[in-house]
């Protein structure tokens, strides 16, 4: 049997800082071969280019990885403001929909930090632009000027719902995890489950309840050093069987 194909949003870039491209991390390319035995494909997150229709046509799941432009605040009822930054209208018109519509025909999906809030977004949850504004909440960004290495740095805990979903799935009620967004998500949306909470309250791993297949989302960066670590390595292993099942059941 051929291995489930997953698909991978891609982000808008600019190479040289002229020449407009559809990128993927490299991390998320070799996740999806080397953990989640699967086929990467690359789409491009433009509904001019690929229609919600397109991609559940040839992919046996998504991963929605990380990306610097937050979500447009539109699409949870809020006024944009200047602590918005940067936004990617395309990508949010392409993958809030395909959430929407992969969840409901149980087609696996994985988010990863920005990927984490469009999960969010996509069933009901609004956002805050700069949880470390709120009181009693830490830094999520990561350090500016450091290495890779430094920028991926495991950094906090996350304390799971004991018996949940997720520590069921990592065999443990705690892990360690890196950090590098400023957004988070402010009030979750009905189906939104927060099974595991950073020891500041921000929500860091949710799901969709009700969800026919794997819905899952985490507001960190689990492909970093994935196929070695002992938290990345059993979701992204979860993920890829979810989506092996699928293909199996086409
Ligand atoms: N914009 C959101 C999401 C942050 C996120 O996905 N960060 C990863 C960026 C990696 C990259 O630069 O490609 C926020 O800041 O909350």
């Amino acid at each position: 049997m051929a291995r489930p194909v997953i698909g991978i949003i891609g982000n808008h870039h600019l190479i040289n800082d002229e020449y407009p491209a559809q990128a993927v991390g490299v991390m998320n390319v070799s996740v999806v071969a080397e953990v989640c035995d699967a086929v990467p494909v690359v789409l491009p997150a433009n509904p001019a280019h690929v229609s919600v229709e397109d991609a559940l046509s040839v992919c046996n799941g998504f991963i929605l990885p990380g990306g610097r432009p937050n979500v447009h605040p539109e699409e949870y009822g809020h006024e944009e403001t200047e602590a918005h930054g940067a936004f990617d209208r395309d990508r949010d018109r392409l993958v809030l929909p395909l959430i929407r519509e992969a969840v409901a025909r149980g087609v696996p999906v994985l988010g990863l930090c920005r990927g984490f809030q469009e999960m969010a977004v996509a069933f009901g949850s609004t956002l805050h632009p700069e949880i470390r504004d709120l009181p009693g909440r830490m830094n999520h960004r990561m350090p500016p000027d450091g290495t890779l290495e430094e920028k991926f740095e495991l950094r906090h805990w996350v304390t799971l719902n004991p018996g949940g979903r997720f520590a069921r799935l990592f065999g443990a009620d705690e892990v360690f995890t890196n950090t590098l967004h400023g957004q988070g998500i402010e009030e979750a949306g009905a189906r939104v489950v927060v099974d595991g909470r950073a020891p500041d309250g921000t929500a860091e791993a949710i799901y969709i309840e009700g969800a026919p297949g794997f819905a899952m989302g985490v507001q960190w960066h689990p492909e970093w050093n994935a196929a070695a670590d002992p938290v990345s390595r059993p979701l992204f292993e979860a993920f890829g069987r979810a989506a092996a099942g699928l293909r199996r059941a086409a």
